[in-house]
């Protein structure tokens, strides 16, 4: 996308005429050092520009020109003296230097590289720059060595003081030169602001901010030596609060000792929506696009979202900005968070939702400027896609995410997918049995409670349908078969898949049985088909167990299917506490739980409980010994039962009685018969089925 709004940077912030290049380190954080800077003539400050605290001693530098601060008389015997320097002047400035450096060294700043006169960031030794570890000590030594003052600008730190080379052993007091609660009052005046020049009204000009803004704004400059800075002065019911500096090199520095307010805060009084921008430029561009309801954080972004407790208001030092103008967030009724689109400008609206109530938050989604980069913020979109466009974003601002809380919306791809079935399977794998399809079909993701009278062929049936579905739609399954010798469950799968038995024996009725290749092709599909979840030794598995094993099949081998068989076989260790409804009602919690999350699905085999008076129909599901919540928390259930009286009808006749299904799309609640095969364990429909 071409940019709309050409633009460039021009080499700006200087009232002289010639390019000002200045370095990050040498910029004017002002305030809290007014006193020490008037302190020092111009001339002074003009004689030791950029040049590193002590080195300025070596000797490599004999001729620099020094100055003291005209103090003599302090002792400093202890101090080693260079042995370059002839001027006594020089020398008393050298001493002050040493002493300042130890005096520095003691509240644990290293100085040796930093430059007097001019603002020096390091780290602070109180907070070590929080998490992110960043330069947030600003220490400002007089260019004559004679004192230093600084701060840590972190708002969690605070950490201020000062101290001077002579002024006793003592002679440096922390915290006093500005008292961390005490807010100063200030006037344009003593900040001597200054209206805007003409290349600072051009440089907003280039980022399309016009002049009529900046004055409704109260956008002013201040000169720092021969460097001119934007001031944005910070105000409430018009009166000046605090003021905000930037340079050219987009350093900030916040009037020190002021209080932090929301910058544009009288444009929110009453307002029924509210934006919330990162930046002064940013609210200065939202005006652009006609929206005056808005306010900047005072302080940027943190890294990331804290991960601890809100603290109490009062204790919530780094965001005073927000709750010392509750009243007015708590009128809104729609608070539009206007971050950067960067990992700390969503930081930074999650913050700010936490606090505000992300009810009433909404979020706007940056456009795109290019092929492939988004719009960071509003300035960006203003300045590549124009008012209007930025006026669309907050226009087409949406709800804040709730985790937890969704709507359809957030599905639609999902819902598109199941729609033009390309999600496979999603309404259901047939069985492989013609008259069972009308009742059953597998599900991803759902579980299957199996039950029936003990022999009534649950596992085999199961099996059966494992390799109908491994058939139809290559599926792979996870065998937790508690009962089961391996060697014995392979060979029911292998008859199964192969149609042949595996003995020469009685059973086997003279169908030959499976050759040597035949059989060593089995194994390869054994092995490539199934994972087994067993525990090697005599203990009991637990549900956890199974179910973190399943999962790493599932992520190992892609199975598709997992068998529980049966649950009487797991390890329950129910706290004493716990009724086993409540105990069954969590196991079953945690295995639809895992079926959903990795769409496999479940089939859990269950017992009835003894039947008393047992008349030889098939049970109830409500039978299933333990609770009643097999039925109710269930997706599929199934009762299987075979006729054991030739008198009643064939003894190798299965029922497969569909007592549940949740999912009308995937079947519905009747009965299906097959026909066992007793040679190869295989099932086949037969023409019976009925519905109830
Ligand atoms: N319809 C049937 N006709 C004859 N024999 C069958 C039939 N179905 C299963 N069998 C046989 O019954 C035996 C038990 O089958 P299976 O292990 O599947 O039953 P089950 O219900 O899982 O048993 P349990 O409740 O003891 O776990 C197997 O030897 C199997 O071959």
């Amino acid at each position: 996308m071409r940019l709309r709004y050409p633009y460039t940077l021009l080499p700006l912030f200087s009232s002289s005429s010639k390019l000002t290049t200045m370095t990050t380190q040498s910029l004017f954080h002002s305030s809290p050092f007014s006193s020490l800077i008037n302190t020092v003539s111009p001339q002074r400050y003009r004689l030791y520009p950029h040049r590193p605290f002590f080195t300025v001693f070596s000797s490599r530098n004999p001729q620099t020109p020094l100055r003291t601060n005209g103090y003599h008389g302090a002792s400093h015997a202890s101090i080693p003296r260079p042995v370059h320097l002839e001027n006594p002047e020089e020398k008393n400035v050298e001493m002050q230097f040493s002493i300042l450096k130890q005096r520095l060294e003691a509240v644990g700043m290293d100085s040796g590289i930093c430059v007097p006169g001019q603002y020096n960031h390091l780290l602070c030794p109180e907070c070590q720059g929080g998490d992110s570890g960043e330069k947030s000590l600003s220490l400002y030594i007089a260019p004559d060595g004679g004192s230093a003052v600084w701060v840590c600008f972190r708002a969690k730190c605070g950490w201020k003081g000062s101290t001077q080379a002579f002024a006793g052993s003592s002679s440096y007091s922390m915290s006093q030169a500005f008292p961390v609660k005490k807010k100063r009052e200030i006037t344009e005046e003593e900040l001597q602001l200054e209206p805007l020049c003409s290349e600072l009204l051009a440089y907003f000009a280039e980022r399309l901010i016009s002049k009529e803004t900046l004055q409704r704004n109260a956008v002013k400059q201040r000169k720092y030596g021969d460097q001119i800075v934007i001031a944005f002065t910070y105000r409430r019911n018009g009166a000046l609060i605090s003021c905000k500096y930037r340079d050219i090199n987009k350093v900030f520095w916040q009037e020190a000792n002021t209080e932090k307010i929301f910058y544009g805060l009288d444009d929110i009084a009453g307002q029924s929506d509210i934006i919330i921008v990162e930046g002064e430029m940013d609210k200065l561009a939202m005006e652009e696009a006609g929206f005056f309801n808005c306010v900047s954080v005072p302080d940027g972004a943190p890294p990331s979202v804290s991960s601890k407790e809100l603290p109490p208001p009062d204790k919530d030092m780094k965001y005073q900005y927000l709750w010392n103008c509750k009243n007015e967030l708590m009128q809104a009724n729609r608070v539009i968070l206007a971050t950067d689109g960067d990992p700390p400008g969503q930081a930074l609206a999650e913050e700010l939702a936490r606090r505000i109530g992300k009810e009433k938050c909404w979020r706007v989604r940056w456009p795109k400027k290019g092929r492939i980069d988004n719009c960071k913020d509003a300035n960006e979109v203003l300045m590549y896609l124009g008012p209007d466009a930025l006026k669309e974003v907050v226009d087409n601002a949406e709800l804040y995410p709730i985790r937890g809380l969704f709507n359809f919306r957030d599905y639609f791809d999902e819902i598109d997918a199941y729609y033009h079935r390309t999600l496979g399977y999603d309404i259901g794998i047939t069985t492989g049995w013609n008259n069972l399809n009308e009742l059953y079909n597998v599900v991803p993701g759902e579980l299957t409670i199996v039950t029936g009278v003990p022999n009534s062929g649950k596992s085999e049936w199961i099996d059966a349908l494992l390799c109908n579905l491994n058939q139809i739609a290559g599926w792979k399954f996870a065998l937790c078969s508690m009962e089961n010798k391996v060697r014995e469950h392979a060979r029911k799968l292998l008859e199964k898949h192969l149609k042949k038995p595996f003995f020469n024996a009685r059973y086997g009725e003279h169908v030959e049985r499976m050759s040597v290749e035949e059989f060593e092709q089995g194994k390869l599909w054994l092995s490539d088909t199934f994972s087994l979840i067993r525990c090697e030794d005599d203990s009991l598995p637990s549900i956890n167990w199974v179910l973190s094993l399943a999962k790493a099949a599932v992520l190992r081998h892609g199975v598709r299917g997992l068998v529980i068989d049966p649950y009487n076989e797991l390890d329950h260790q129910r706290p004493s506490n716990q009724t086993e409804t409540e105990y069954v009602s969590q196991m079953l919690t945690l295995i639809k739980r895992f079926a959903q999350h990795h769409g496999c699905h479940v089939w859990f085999v269950a017992h009835p409980r003894q039947l008393h008076n047992w008349v030889g129909g098939p049970p109830n599901l409500y039978d299933i010994s333990g609770s009643a919540h097999f039925i109710n928390k269930c997706d599929n259930g199934i009762v299987i039962h075979r006729n054991r009286n030739p008198e009643a009808g064939p003894i190798d006749q299965v029922q497969v009685c569909v007592r549940k299904v949740r999912n009308k799309v995937a079947g519905t609640v009747g009965e299906a018969f097959l026909l066992y095969n007793r040679v190869t364990g295989e099932y086949t429909a037969t023409d019976s089925r009925s519905n109830r």
